[in-house]
């Protein structure tokens, strides 16, 4: 299996509204993609629908080499990491914190299935790797944001799945809580065998070197898609976003902000 998403002629509609239109999008083994695209431009529906949390009304959508209208769900989303500020809203606050990690290996929100103390050590060893050791023995309601972030992480990652969603993972990050996130991002995309990255955010310097690839979602379809370099200049976002963009950038990152 080569291929991590590939959407086909995929529309989402509801009621008489077209939410997606026409995406055709491939996302190769290892790829990491960042989604831009301002607020309604169909992000959140996108990845959802990649969740199969929805599906197509028209085309076809395979993920992980599951084919939607002839897979098994569930079984599809244990492949699938999923960091998004939503999830908090589900999480059960009372939960200890280790306890969240491991229902990632189950795609649960809460724990109901048999775990071995093998899989409760290997969810500390994860939220340890990550560096929230001190997070140990903790219940979800009393972390601060950045280390309920690091918990959604090392539960995404639990399942060792083959793509981790991002959805807005900087939300609400402090400056410096922000910059140890995505230096833990950037690790992650440095592991042999790592998952196809799919990270969504509006602000431009969260975009790692690592996602080499750009999704510009504009009003429900694809603006454009293909490399950061060809898509992350001035010209192109002015258009993308009809709006004068200035732009700043080094070799790592790049600022943009309206003129
Ligand atoms: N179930 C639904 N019924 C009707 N409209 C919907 C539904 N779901 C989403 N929409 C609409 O589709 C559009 C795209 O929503 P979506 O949440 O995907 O945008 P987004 O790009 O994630 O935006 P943001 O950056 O604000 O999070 C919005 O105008 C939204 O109101």
């Amino acid at each position: 299996m080569d291929q991590v998403l590939n959407f086909d002629h995929v529309s989402f509609q509801r009621g008489t509204r077209t939410i997606l239109n026409n995406i055709n999008w491939q996302v190769k083994k290892r790829e990491n993609w960042a989604i831009l695209g301002l607020n309604g431009a169909g992000k959140t529906t996108l990845l959802k629908m990649i969740h199969g949390d929805i599906w197509p009304t028209s085309g076809k959508l395979t993920v992980l080499d599951h084919l939607f209208g002839q897979t098994n769900i569930p079984q599809l989303r244990r492949s699938i990491g999923w960091v998004s500020n939503a999830l908090q809203d589900w999480l059960h606050p009372g939960d200890l914190v280790e306890q969240i990690v491991l229902s990632g290996k189950f795609a649960s929100i809460g724990l109901y299935e048999k775990y071995t103390s093998l899989d409760l050590q290997s969810a500390c060893e994860l939220l340890i790797r990550l560096g929230g050791k001190k997070l140990l023995g903790k219940t979800y309601r009393v972390l601060s944001q950045g280390e309920r972030q690091l918990v959604l992480i090392a539960r995404a990652l639990m399942a060792k799945p083959k793509l981790l969603i991002l959805d807005e993972p900087c939300n609400g990050l402090d400056l410096f809580a922000r910059e140890r996130l995505l230096n833990k991002i950037a690790t992650i995309s440095q592991l042999p065998n790592h998952p196809a990255l799919l990270l969504v955010s509006h602000y431009t310097e969260e975009l790692l070197p690592c996602f080499t690839n750009l999704l510009l979602l504009k009003k429900g379809e694809i603006y454009a898609a293909g490399s950061r370099q060809r898509l992350l200049t001035a010209s192109m976002l002015t258009n993308f976003y009809a709006a004068p963009i200035r732009i700043i950038e080094d070799s790592q990152r790049v600022i943009i902000y309206p003129k």
